[in-house]
């Protein structure tokens, strides 16, 4: 789809008044030139008092339906971008983790701010491009009135000319897909050294290779922008040469081939000297329509993407919001997508029932598969093989949206948002107690919709969290290692006080640990080798005797 599509399928029921505005606007700004020569022409007395009337009323329906057309234009414009932003969140929002996980932010950022922005800059140009072709067209005609010899040389010369510069410029199309792909090299050199400035800080080395990676980046962002400028510019200067040359052959070829009365010819002048203001328009809105048109093809690849990814649709919810037999897992799988020749990380077969009700520790190695587990545990991850059934009813890619709704998880790369969503209008009385029972009430407290304060250290953010996962008050409580960033005191709190709090509750814990002094505070302990379950016993078998910590069995 190029821009002129999308308007005129976003426009709807306007397309036609913007059309006919379009055209009037056209009609009146000829009709202005007409009038303007036509009373210079006279001999008999100049202008009348109705000259006068009608001058100013060509102007003011020039005026009004100009300013109809390109307001409603630009509007149509920015009105599509607004529905492609909202069609594209949706999607990211019902396609599934792991093919946002592939397709990679870089992609999304850049086509939802810089493309979309790039659309919207534009606007205007293209909504002046549009009606310069009305009055082009108009222009032209006025010209056939006048001499249709006239009018055949400037279409001939201008015709030829416009193609010309069309088919040039459209070689530029290739460098701005070009840019494309380089900007997402530099958004994702950006994102490491932002996200790695501490690292950067640490090795001047460090930094001064990562700042070449991105110097080189932005050189090839440079070249590429200057090439498809000056390439612009040429053919543009080409494009307007092409109006001399038309002038020119009005002026000097025609009288020496056609009988031109002199005043004729001034006339024609000024009706090619009209015509010269829109047309030059039309090549400079060009680029504009150019680069739109790129930005609006990345902008369709990223929903062909998101189309293509796999789409979370809503089913039946056979829980709603309630646990009450527990979770059986069966021949589990997930094979990671290979990006290498190397052979992807998988787990599985994994064989495992999980009652309502109790406290599961999951421990392992290092990439023994724990945090994946976790993922295709809570619905994140399609299962590649085996199923998940819960309260006897399987966890179907249908199902999934219905069945995270039971869970409240803090993955170990949680978020804290910056207003409570999910929970907005959450009093403040309610947070207040959860702030003194997380010992935060001091660095912290919730006012309106929002913790005044999150930039606290890695233990206390990991409390907010706990705090956001408490009010949730879901049947399904999934850690993974929340307990390791916590000091030694609130370390036995959370394994000692909170997990067994929430079981009297009714909850159901899943907990990633690496505490094996608290092993026994679970009833029963996975332990996961190579992405498999090697062995499941009762937390009670791993009592620590006084002062003591173990291994696990
Ligand atoms: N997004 C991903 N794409 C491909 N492979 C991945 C991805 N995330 C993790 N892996 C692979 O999965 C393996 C297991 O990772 P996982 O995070 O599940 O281990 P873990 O047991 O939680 O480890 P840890 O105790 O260090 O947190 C890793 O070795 C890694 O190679």
């Amino acid at each position: 789809m190029n821009i002129i599509e999308l308007i005129s399928e976003e426009a709807h029921e306007a397309r036609d008044r913007i059309l006919i505005a379009a055209s009037v606007a056209g009609v009146a700004n000829a009709a202005t030139v007409a009038l303007a020569n036509s009373i210079v022409q006279r001999t008999d007395g100049g202008a009348t008092l109705a000259d006068c009337g009608l001058f100013v009323v060509l102007i003011a329906v020039y005026v009004l339906c100009s300013r109809f057309t390109c307001h409603r234009v630009s509007g149509t414009i920015e009105d599509a971008l607004h529905t492609i932003k909202v069609r594209i969140l949706e999607k990211i929002e019902r396609a599934s983790y792991e093919s946002i996980e592939r397709i990679g932010t870089a992609e999304i950022y850049d086509r939802i701010t810089t493309n979309v922005s790039k659309i919207s800059g534009s606007a205007t140009l293209i909504a002046n491009l549009l009606q310069s072709l009305f009055m082009s067209v108009a222009a032209g005609l006025y010209v056939a009135s006048l001499s249709l010899p006239a009018f055949t040389l400037l279409v001939v010369l201008l015709g030829g000319g416009i193609t010309l510069f069309y088919l040039k410029a459209q070689d530029v199309t290739g460098d701005l897909q070009r840019a494309a792909t380089i900007r997402l090299g530099f958004f994702d050199r950006l994102t490491d050294l932002f996200k790695g400035f501490k690292e950067v800080k640490l090795s001047r080395r460090r930094g001064q290779e990562l700042r070449e990676d991105i110097r080189d980046t932005s050189g090839a962002l440079r070249n590429v922008a200057t090439r498809s400028g000056n390439a612009f510019h040429d053919h543009w200067l080409f494009a307007q040469c092409n109006l001399y040359v038309a002038l020119a052959a009005i002026i000097f070829v025609l009288p020496q081939h056609v009988e031109v009365a002199v005043t004729t010819e001034r006339l024609l002048l000024g009706g090619v000297l009209f015509a010269w203001g829109p047309i030059v328009t039309c090549i400079a809105g060009f680029p504009a329509y150019i680069e739109s048109n790129v930005a609006l093809g990345n902008i369709d690849g990223l929903e062909k993407k998101l189309d293509a990814a796999v789409l979370e649709c809503e089913g039946d919810d056979p829980w709603e919001g309630k646990l009450t037999e527990g979770i059986v897992v069966k021949d589990l799988a997930y094979t990671y997508a290979s990006e290498d020749a190397r052979e992807a990380f998988h787990i599985g077969p994994i064989d495992l029932d999980l009652a309502a009700g109790e406290i599961v520790f999951v421990v392992g190695g290092n990439g023994s598969g724990k945090s994946t587990f976790l993922k295709v545990l809570t619905g994140l991850y399609p299962p590649s093989a085996g199923m998940l059934s819960v309260d006897g009813f399987e966890v179907t890619p249908e199902r999934a949206a219905a069945y995270r709704e039971l869970i409240t998880a803090i993955y170990s790369d949680f978020h804290i948002f910056s207003r409570l969503y999910g929970l907005l209008g959450v009093s403040e009385a309610a947070v207040r107690p959860l702030l003194e029972q997380m010992q935060i009430e001091d660095k912290t407290s919730f006012e309106g919709d929002r913790f005044t304060r999150t930039n606290l250290s890695t233990g206390q953010r990991k409390r907010l969290a706990m705090i956001v996962a408490l009010l949730e008050d879901r049947p399904i409580c999934i850690f993974d290692e929340w307990a390791a960033d916590q000091d030694p005191e609130f370390r036995r709190y959370f394994y000692e006080e909170l997990l067994p709090s929430l079981k009297r509750r009714g909850k159901t814990v899943i907990a990633v640990s690496h505490d094996d002094r608290y092993f026994d505070c679970a009833d029963r302990v996975v332990t996961m080798e190579y992405g498999k379950v090697r062995s499941i016993v009762p937390g009670q078998a791993l009592q620590r005797r006084p002062g003591e910590t173990h291994g696990v069995a």
